[in-house]
């Protein structure tokens, strides 16, 4: 198996006694790619952040591997728009040399746009402009806050391959935030379903079959997407709450040296 990058045990975070990440657990290896996916004010940036570290655990544990560097694209480039600021300025704000920081935007197809200023950059290109900045310090793990957002159509599609193109050129993890359902199916090996707790997990082609996620996203949305049932022990109200249960889930029969099955709920809800 791969070396572990960050391993998280029983991870709760709770904001004025409000749990809004519930005893999540979830190992992330070298090669791994892993979607995080759920409704508006699951969890996700918050589960992110524990892991980044910016945001502290109310409860749980935390590991990363030893000199772990990770690359971040957080969800929002917030800047002084007074400030003028190059594209090449910003990068250089990495501390990194000026070739590296090119090649990197020349990776991420926004190396022409080194004296533009990033307060004109398109939706796309403040993106890849991001991408670039994570990919400086050639990390291990790369944390993606929604990355297609303010991306076109075509342009998702590409963004995603690029994603997968980066983790086989540096042989890093990947994890990362997404709302493109159907990409993530496309572009994911293991996908995450949050709803503060995690409702199911697996590799893309089961869990749209999973009645926790159809719970969460809908029978169209899960309909259109790929194939495969397991059983599920409860279902959500609109807040997320558990309202009912059943038999235990079973987990999918697949290699789980490569996605680490969480057994999750089979616990209490908030
Ligand atoms: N620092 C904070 N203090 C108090 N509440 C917070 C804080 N950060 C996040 N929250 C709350 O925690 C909940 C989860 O927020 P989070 O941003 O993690 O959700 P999300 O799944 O990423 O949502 P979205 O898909 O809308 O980006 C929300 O109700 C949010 O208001």
């Amino acid at each position: 198996m791969n070396e572990t990058l960050v391993a998280i045990e029983n991870l709760s975070v709770r904001f004025d006694g409000r749990t809004v990440v519930d005893r999540v657990n979830l190992a992330l290896h070298r090669g791994d790619i892993i979607t995080i996916i759920g409704p508006n004010g699951a969890g996700k940036t918050t589960l992110i952040k524990a892991i980044l570290g910016i945001q502290a655990a109310t409860s749980g544990r935390i590991m990363r591997a030893k000199g772990l560097v990770i690359g971040y694209v957080p969800q929002h480039l917030h800047l002084e728009s007074t400030l003028p600021l190059s594209v090449k300025r910003f990068m250089q704000l990495s501390g990194q040399p000026l070739a590296r920081c090119i090649s990197a935007l020349e990776r991420t197809g926004v190396s022409h746009l080194l004296e533009a200023s990033v307060h004109h950059l398109s939706g796309g290109e403040q993106q890849r402009l991001l991408l670039a900045r994570a990919l400086v310090r050639k990390p291990d793990l790369l944390v993606l806050d929604e990355p297609a957002q303010g991306v076109d159509i075509n342009g998702q599609a590409a963004l995603y391959d690029l994603i997968r193109q980066l983790r086989d050129e540096l042989n890093c993890g990947v994890i990362m935030i997404s709302h493109d359902l159907h990409l993530v199916m496309a572009a994911t090996d293991k996908v995450i379903c949050l709803n503060q707790h995690v409702c199911c997990s697996g590799y893309p082609a089961d869990i749209s079959h999973d009645p926790a996620f159809i719970e969460t996203f809908g029978r169209p949305v899960a309909e259109s997407l790929a194939v495969y049932h397991h059983h599920h022990n409860h279902s959500h109200d609109l807040h997320g709450n558990v309202v009912g249960s059943g038999p235990s889930r079973s987990v999918t029969g697949h290699d789980e040296s490569h996605a680490e099955r969480q057994e999750g709920c089979q616990h209490e809800h908030h």
